[in-house]
């Protein structure tokens, strides 16, 4: 969080490379260990090499953060700010990072319809995420109506992993789970948790029952 893209502070690459050697590195097949930095700022593309540096394995920017239209006319001219969504998705992928692509609660589902149908798998991201709370703050309520949203992903793209963030807990993942979603996000549900693990080990079952 940059203060301007949300209206809040938080950690950035310095605190990544801090905690980095403390984690095992992803296994694929489960994706244990994956550091997913979810970039809620105005200027992704600016923090890339940075995060790559610092450890990041999978680097998920915001489809509104990348998109104006200036930037979507000529991307060529946009390269030090802002740039198109599949530009950003292959300087990801150039930097050997995983992509995702991140819609706030008022971004219809279809604007990523056209990026997930990219024949050019260069610019195909590997995640969507569905914010179901408006991105800024930890402790909001989960936003249920966003499940359709993540319906419609699924529908569309059966293998795809879609992550949702804001209001996970044990009370609100089966209905993520149910429509869809893989990929769980929870601050509060965890980090105030009297047994953290117990509420992962949860939230995980809830996803691997369906899949
Ligand atoms: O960053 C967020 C919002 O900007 C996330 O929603 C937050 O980190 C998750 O917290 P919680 O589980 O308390 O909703």
């Amino acid at each position: 969080m940059d203060g301007h893209f949300v209206p809040n502070i938080t950690f950035g690459h310095p605190v990544v490379t801090k905690i980095r050697p403390h984690v095992d590195r992803p296994k694929e097949s489960n994706g244990q260990g994956t550091f997913d930095c979810h970039m809620m700022i105005s200027e992704p593309k600016k923090w890339v090499k940075e995060f790559q540096k610092a450890g990041c394995d999978l680097y998920c920017f915001h489809y509104e953060a990348a998109v104006d239209s200036t930037a979507a006319e000529s991307p060529e001219t946009n390269t030090d700010k802002k740039t198109n969504p599949k530009e950003m998705i292959r300087y990801i992928h150039e930097q050997g990072m995983r992509a995702g692509i991140a819609i706030k609660p008022g971004t219809d589902v279809d604007v990523l319809y056209e990026i997930f149908d990219n024949s050019n798998k260069e610019e195909v991201p590997e995640m969507a995420l569905v914010m179901t709370v408006e991105p800024g703050f930890g402790g909001q309520k989960f936003m249920a109506d966003m499940m359709p949203k993540v319906q419609a992903l699924r529908k569309r793209y059966p293998e795809l992993n879609i992550e949702v963030d804001g209001g996970l807990s044990e009370k609100t993942v089966d209905t993520a789970a149910e429509a869809g979603a893989n990929v769980i996000v929870a601050g509060s549900a965890v980090f105030g948790a009297k047994d953290p693990a117990h509420v992962i080990a949860k939230l995980r079952e809830a996803v691997n029952k369906r899949r």
